[in-house]
Protein backbone atom coordinates (compact mmCIF):
# COMPACT_ATOMS: atom_id res chain seq x y z
CA UNK A 1 0.00 0.00 0.00
CA UNK A 2 1.60 3.26 -1.17
CA UNK A 3 2.00 5.29 2.40
CA UNK A 4 -0.21 8.40 1.94
CA UNK A 5 2.36 10.18 4.41
CA UNK A 6 5.31 12.30 2.91
CA UNK A 7 8.21 13.62 3.84
CA UNK A 8 6.99 17.11 5.24
CA UNK A 9 4.44 14.95 7.34
CA UNK A 10 7.38 12.90 9.24
CA UNK A 11 8.43 16.63 9.72
CA UNK A 12 5.49 18.92 10.81
CA UNK A 13 6.60 18.99 14.55
CA UNK A 14 10.20 20.27 13.28
CA UNK A 15 10.74 22.16 10.47
CA UNK A 16 9.24 22.54 7.00
CA UNK A 17 10.65 20.36 3.91
CA UNK A 18 11.26 22.69 1.07
CA UNK A 19 12.31 22.01 -2.50
CA UNK A 20 14.12 24.03 -5.52
CA UNK A 21 11.88 23.81 -8.58
CA UNK A 22 11.05 25.27 -12.30
CA UNK A 23 7.94 26.30 -13.51
CA UNK A 24 7.65 24.08 -15.85
CA UNK A 25 8.14 20.96 -13.46
CA UNK A 26 4.45 22.71 -11.39
CA UNK A 27 2.93 22.41 -15.10
CA UNK A 28 3.42 17.91 -15.23
CA UNK A 29 0.89 16.57 -12.81
CA UNK A 30 3.28 14.14 -11.49
CA UNK A 31 5.64 15.84 -10.59
CA UNK A 32 3.07 18.60 -9.12
CA UNK A 33 1.55 15.71 -6.94
CA UNK A 34 4.96 14.44 -5.90
CA UNK A 35 6.07 17.99 -4.76
CA UNK A 36 2.79 18.68 -2.97
CA UNK A 37 2.92 15.17 -1.08
CA UNK A 38 6.73 15.38 0.25
CA UNK A 39 7.34 19.34 0.23
CA UNK A 40 5.59 22.46 1.82
CA UNK A 41 7.93 25.30 0.82
CA UNK A 42 9.23 26.09 -2.78
CA UNK A 43 12.54 28.33 -3.99
CA UNK A 44 12.37 29.29 -7.46
CA UNK A 45 15.81 27.27 -8.91
CA UNK A 46 16.56 30.16 -11.18
CA UNK A 47 13.47 32.78 -11.84
CA UNK A 48 13.77 34.43 -9.00
CA UNK A 49 17.76 35.55 -9.62
CA UNK A 50 18.49 39.14 -10.63
CA UNK A 51 19.07 38.58 -14.46
CA UNK A 52 16.13 36.14 -14.72
CA UNK A 53 13.77 38.43 -12.87
CA UNK A 54 15.51 41.82 -14.18
CA UNK A 55 16.69 41.30 -17.80
CA UNK A 56 16.98 44.69 -18.33
CA UNK A 57 16.83 48.21 -16.53
CA UNK A 58 13.30 49.48 -16.92
CA UNK A 59 11.56 45.24 -17.85
CA UNK A 60 11.15 42.35 -15.24
CA UNK A 61 10.22 39.09 -15.97
CA UNK A 62 7.50 38.55 -13.52
CA UNK A 63 6.10 35.02 -15.51
CA UNK A 64 8.03 32.73 -13.95
CA UNK A 65 8.05 33.82 -10.26
CA UNK A 66 4.78 34.49 -10.39
CA UNK A 67 3.70 30.43 -11.30
CA UNK A 68 5.43 29.29 -8.49
CA UNK A 69 4.16 31.87 -5.93
CA UNK A 70 0.77 31.36 -6.98
CA UNK A 71 1.20 27.71 -6.99
CA UNK A 72 2.66 27.68 -3.66
CA UNK A 73 -0.02 30.32 -2.50
CA UNK A 74 -3.09 27.77 -3.87
CA UNK A 75 -1.35 25.12 -1.97
CA UNK A 76 -0.69 26.46 0.96
CA UNK A 77 2.92 26.33 0.87
CA UNK A 78 5.74 28.89 2.32
CA UNK A 79 7.85 30.67 -0.19
CA UNK A 80 11.40 31.11 -0.06
CA UNK A 81 13.02 33.80 -2.18
CA UNK A 82 16.29 33.21 -3.87
CA UNK A 83 18.31 35.68 -4.24
CA UNK A 84 18.27 39.44 -3.93
CA UNK A 85 22.10 39.85 -4.83
CA UNK A 86 24.90 37.73 -5.95
CA UNK A 87 27.95 37.78 -8.07
CA UNK A 88 26.60 34.88 -10.20
CA UNK A 89 23.25 35.46 -12.89
CA UNK A 90 23.40 39.07 -12.06
CA UNK A 91 22.61 41.46 -15.05
CA UNK A 92 25.86 42.98 -16.74
CA UNK A 93 23.48 46.26 -17.39
CA UNK A 94 23.29 47.10 -13.47
CA UNK A 95 27.01 47.49 -13.82
CA UNK A 96 27.68 49.61 -16.82
CA UNK A 97 26.37 53.16 -17.34
CA UNK A 98 24.78 54.16 -21.17
CA UNK A 99 28.36 54.47 -22.47
CA UNK A 100 29.42 50.93 -21.25
CA UNK A 101 31.16 52.71 -18.68
CA UNK A 102 31.72 51.32 -15.00
CA UNK A 103 28.75 52.66 -12.88
CA UNK A 104 29.77 54.54 -9.45
CA UNK A 105 28.86 53.07 -6.06
CA UNK A 106 25.89 55.24 -5.49
CA UNK A 107 24.30 54.33 -9.10
CA UNK A 108 24.85 50.58 -8.36
CA UNK A 109 23.47 50.62 -4.99
CA UNK A 110 20.31 53.10 -6.30
CA UNK A 111 19.79 50.03 -8.92
CA UNK A 112 20.42 47.17 -6.27
CA UNK A 113 17.73 49.55 -4.21
CA UNK A 114 15.48 49.79 -7.46
CA UNK A 115 15.94 45.76 -8.05
CA UNK A 116 15.02 44.81 -4.35
CA UNK A 117 12.00 46.99 -3.46
CA UNK A 118 10.45 45.78 -6.80
CA UNK A 119 10.50 42.17 -6.29
CA UNK A 120 10.35 41.81 -2.84
CA UNK A 121 7.39 44.68 -2.82
CA UNK A 122 5.46 42.47 -5.55
CA UNK A 123 5.00 39.32 -3.15
CA UNK A 124 5.31 41.13 0.34
CA UNK A 125 3.55 38.64 2.58
CA UNK A 126 3.71 35.84 -0.21
CA UNK A 127 7.31 35.02 0.13
CA UNK A 128 8.52 34.47 4.30
CA UNK A 129 12.31 34.81 3.74
CA UNK A 130 14.38 36.05 1.25
CA UNK A 131 18.06 35.07 0.60
CA UNK A 132 19.37 38.35 0.19
CA UNK A 133 23.31 38.03 0.28
CA UNK A 134 24.58 34.93 -1.77
CA UNK A 135 27.96 33.94 -1.16
CA UNK A 136 29.53 37.47 -0.06
CA UNK A 137 32.24 35.60 1.58
CA UNK A 138 35.58 34.60 -0.12
CA UNK A 139 36.81 30.95 -0.56
CA UNK A 140 40.06 32.43 -0.16
CA UNK A 141 41.98 32.19 3.31
CA UNK A 142 43.99 35.42 2.22
CA UNK A 143 40.55 37.49 1.39
CA UNK A 144 37.60 38.22 3.79
CA UNK A 145 34.50 39.33 1.08
CA UNK A 146 35.13 37.65 -2.41
CA UNK A 147 36.51 40.53 -4.72
CA UNK A 148 33.19 40.44 -7.25
CA UNK A 149 31.55 43.34 -8.63
CA UNK A 150 29.57 44.46 -6.36
CA UNK A 151 32.49 44.40 -3.96
CA UNK A 152 34.77 46.41 -6.47
CA UNK A 153 32.61 49.17 -7.09
CA UNK A 154 30.28 49.93 -3.77
CA UNK A 155 33.11 47.82 -0.73
CA UNK A 156 31.34 45.75 1.64
CA UNK A 157 28.44 48.45 2.37
CA UNK A 158 26.35 46.58 -0.24
CA UNK A 159 25.74 43.90 1.73
CA UNK A 160 24.07 46.36 4.64
CA UNK A 161 22.58 47.96 1.96
CA UNK A 162 21.06 45.11 0.72
CA UNK A 163 19.53 43.72 3.86
CA UNK A 164 18.30 47.70 4.72
CA UNK A 165 16.42 47.53 1.34
CA UNK A 166 14.98 44.09 1.78
CA UNK A 167 13.77 45.49 5.24
CA UNK A 168 12.26 48.43 4.24
CA UNK A 169 10.63 46.52 1.51
CA UNK A 170 9.07 44.13 3.35
CA UNK A 171 9.36 44.28 7.38
CA UNK A 172 7.95 40.98 7.86
CA UNK A 173 10.18 38.95 6.24
CA UNK A 174 12.72 37.03 7.58
CA UNK A 175 16.01 38.30 6.05
CA UNK A 176 19.07 35.46 5.64
CA UNK A 177 22.76 35.59 4.49
CA UNK A 178 23.02 32.46 2.31
CA UNK A 179 26.58 30.80 1.44
CA UNK A 180 28.40 27.05 0.79
CA UNK A 181 31.05 25.49 2.61
CA UNK A 182 29.51 26.95 5.54
CA UNK A 183 30.65 24.22 7.93
CA UNK A 184 34.58 23.99 7.48
CA UNK A 185 35.78 25.95 10.04
CA UNK A 186 38.20 28.60 8.55
CA UNK A 187 35.40 29.66 5.96
CA UNK A 188 32.61 29.26 8.85
CA UNK A 189 34.71 31.81 10.72
CA UNK A 190 35.02 34.32 7.93
CA UNK A 191 31.56 33.72 7.73
CA UNK A 192 30.65 34.09 11.41
CA UNK A 193 33.10 37.22 11.69
CA UNK A 194 30.72 39.05 8.62
CA UNK A 195 27.53 38.34 10.66
CA UNK A 196 28.59 39.47 13.99
CA UNK A 197 29.76 42.38 12.48
CA UNK A 198 26.36 43.26 10.56
CA UNK A 199 24.23 41.89 14.19
CA UNK A 200 26.39 44.09 16.28
CA UNK A 201 25.98 47.29 13.62
CA UNK A 202 22.16 46.75 13.86
CA UNK A 203 21.94 45.42 10.02
CA UNK A 204 18.59 43.68 9.78
CA UNK A 205 20.12 39.79 9.59
CA UNK A 206 17.58 37.23 10.84
CA UNK A 207 19.14 34.07 10.24
CA UNK A 208 21.66 32.40 7.98
CA UNK A 209 21.34 29.80 5.14
CA UNK A 210 23.78 26.72 5.23
CA UNK A 211 23.42 25.59 1.34
CA UNK A 212 24.16 22.35 2.15
CA UNK A 213 26.36 21.40 -1.04
CA UNK A 214 27.64 18.14 0.93
CA UNK A 215 29.28 14.96 0.15
CA UNK A 216 28.85 11.39 0.76
CA UNK A 217 32.54 11.94 3.04
CA UNK A 218 31.80 15.51 4.38
CA UNK A 219 31.09 17.28 6.34
CA UNK A 220 31.36 15.12 9.68
CA UNK A 221 28.19 15.42 12.50
CA UNK A 222 30.82 16.92 14.45
CA UNK A 223 31.21 20.21 12.21
CA UNK A 224 27.96 20.55 11.27
CA UNK A 225 26.67 20.88 15.17
CA UNK A 226 29.76 23.05 15.65
CA UNK A 227 28.57 25.21 12.32
CA UNK A 228 25.18 25.66 13.63
CA UNK A 229 25.90 26.21 17.26
CA UNK A 230 28.25 28.90 16.75
CA UNK A 231 26.26 30.96 13.60
CA UNK A 232 22.93 30.71 16.47
CA UNK A 233 25.07 31.96 19.40
CA UNK A 234 24.95 35.23 17.16
CA UNK A 235 20.62 34.79 18.20
CA UNK A 236 19.57 33.89 14.54
CA UNK A 237 18.18 31.02 12.59
CA UNK A 238 19.59 28.35 11.00
CA UNK A 239 18.02 27.13 7.94
CA UNK A 240 19.50 23.77 5.22
CA UNK A 241 18.72 26.17 1.80
CA UNK A 242 19.85 23.93 -0.96
CA UNK A 243 20.62 20.56 0.09
CA UNK A 244 22.21 17.87 -1.58
CA UNK A 245 24.28 14.54 -0.84
CA UNK A 246 27.23 14.75 -3.72
CA UNK A 247 28.45 10.94 -4.58
CA UNK A 248 31.90 12.73 -5.53
CA UNK A 249 34.13 13.92 -2.88
CA UNK A 250 36.22 16.12 -5.35
CA UNK A 251 35.28 19.23 -3.53
CA UNK A 252 32.70 22.04 -5.58
CA UNK A 253 35.15 24.91 -6.30
CA UNK A 254 35.46 24.11 -10.14
CA UNK A 255 39.30 24.89 -10.60
CA UNK A 256 40.04 22.12 -8.01
CA UNK A 257 36.89 20.13 -8.73
CA UNK A 258 37.20 17.37 -11.89
CA UNK A 259 39.87 14.60 -10.33
CA UNK A 260 36.84 12.05 -10.15
CA UNK A 261 35.44 10.90 -13.20
CA UNK A 262 31.55 10.08 -14.24
CA UNK A 263 30.76 6.99 -11.76
CA UNK A 264 27.56 4.85 -11.57
CA UNK A 265 25.54 4.83 -8.50
CA UNK A 266 26.84 2.08 -6.45
CA UNK A 267 25.41 0.00 -3.90
CA UNK A 268 28.25 1.41 -1.97
CA UNK A 269 27.77 4.99 -2.65
CA UNK A 270 23.89 4.43 -2.09
CA UNK A 271 25.09 3.14 1.58
CA UNK A 272 27.46 5.34 2.35
CA UNK A 273 24.55 8.44 1.09
CA UNK A 274 22.00 6.90 3.32
CA UNK A 275 24.01 6.92 6.29
CA UNK A 276 25.13 10.60 5.74
CA UNK A 277 21.87 11.63 4.98
CA UNK A 278 20.56 10.16 8.23
CA UNK A 279 22.89 11.69 10.13
CA UNK A 280 22.28 15.08 8.78
CA UNK A 281 18.84 15.08 9.64
CA UNK A 282 19.76 13.57 13.13
CA UNK A 283 21.64 16.83 14.08
CA UNK A 284 18.86 19.18 11.84
CA UNK A 285 16.05 17.05 14.44
CA UNK A 286 18.38 17.89 17.53
CA UNK A 287 18.67 21.29 16.50
CA UNK A 288 14.85 22.20 16.25
CA UNK A 289 13.86 25.58 17.50
CA UNK A 290 17.13 26.82 16.09
CA UNK A 291 16.46 24.87 12.37
CA UNK A 292 13.55 26.24 10.69
CA UNK A 293 14.20 24.79 7.41
CA UNK A 294 15.65 22.38 5.62
CA UNK A 295 15.09 22.81 1.55
CA UNK A 296 16.27 20.11 -1.36
CA UNK A 297 17.91 21.46 -4.02
CA UNK A 298 16.20 19.94 -7.48
CA UNK A 299 13.33 17.09 -6.65
CA UNK A 300 14.98 14.07 -7.72
CA UNK A 301 18.27 12.43 -8.93
CA UNK A 302 16.06 12.46 -12.73
CA UNK A 303 18.10 16.32 -12.58
CA UNK A 304 20.34 17.85 -10.20
CA UNK A 305 22.98 21.27 -11.22
CA UNK A 306 25.61 18.73 -9.77
CA UNK A 307 25.08 17.09 -13.36
CA UNK A 308 26.64 19.93 -14.83
CA UNK A 309 28.70 21.45 -11.91
CA UNK A 310 31.53 21.52 -10.96
CA UNK A 311 32.12 19.21 -13.97
CA UNK A 312 29.85 19.53 -17.09
CA UNK A 313 28.03 16.41 -18.56
CA UNK A 314 29.24 13.77 -15.29
CA UNK A 315 26.13 12.26 -13.79
CA UNK A 316 25.61 12.88 -9.90
CA UNK A 317 22.94 10.70 -7.94
CA UNK A 318 22.34 13.14 -4.68
CA UNK A 319 18.86 13.38 -3.81
CA UNK A 320 16.23 11.52 -1.77
CA UNK A 321 14.49 10.18 -4.84
CA UNK A 322 15.61 8.38 -7.85
CA UNK A 323 14.57 8.99 -11.63
CA UNK A 324 11.22 8.28 -11.29
CA UNK A 325 10.63 10.04 -7.95
CA UNK A 326 11.07 6.52 -6.07
CA UNK A 327 12.03 7.10 -2.73
CA UNK A 328 15.84 5.60 -2.33
CA UNK A 329 17.98 4.03 0.64
CA UNK A 330 17.99 7.60 1.62
CA UNK A 331 14.63 8.33 2.27
CA UNK A 332 14.05 5.82 4.80
CA UNK A 333 16.90 6.71 7.27
CA UNK A 334 15.65 10.00 6.79
CA UNK A 335 11.56 9.58 8.02
CA UNK A 336 12.61 6.69 10.67
CA UNK A 337 13.42 7.98 14.05
O1 LIG B 1 28.40 24.91 -4.17
C1 LIG B 1 28.96 25.94 -4.84
C2 LIG B 1 30.33 26.00 -5.10
C3 LIG B 1 30.84 27.04 -5.82
C4 LIG B 1 30.00 28.03 -6.30
C5 LIG B 1 28.63 27.97 -6.04
C6 LIG B 1 28.12 26.93 -5.30
C7 LIG B 1 26.66 26.80 -5.00
N1 LIG B 1 25.83 27.87 -5.50
C8 LIG B 1 24.40 27.55 -5.43
C9 LIG B 1 24.14 26.42 -6.35
C10 LIG B 1 23.28 26.45 -7.35
C11 LIG B 1 22.56 27.71 -7.68
O2 LIG B 1 21.36 27.45 -8.39
C12 LIG B 1 22.25 28.45 -6.40
O3 LIG B 1 21.53 29.63 -6.67
C13 LIG B 1 23.55 28.81 -5.68
O4 LIG B 1 23.22 29.42 -4.45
Amino acid sequence: KEDKKGLKDYYKNFFPIGVAVTPRQLEDSAQRKFILKHFNSLTAENVMKMAPIHPEEHRYNWEGADAIVNFATANGLKVRGHNLCWHTQAPKWMFVDSMGNQVTKEVLLGRLKAHIYAVVGRYKGKIYAWDVVNEAVSDNPKEFLRNSLWYKICGEDYITKAFEYAHQADPQAMLFYNDYNTEYPEKRQRIYTLLKKLRDAGVPVHAVGLQGHWSVKDPSEEMLKQAINQYASLGIKVQVTELDVSIYTDGNIPEQAGAASNSPFTAELQQQQAEQYGKFFSVFRQHKGTVTGVTFWNLSDRYSWLDNFPVRGRKNYPLLFDKDLQPKTAYWNVIRF
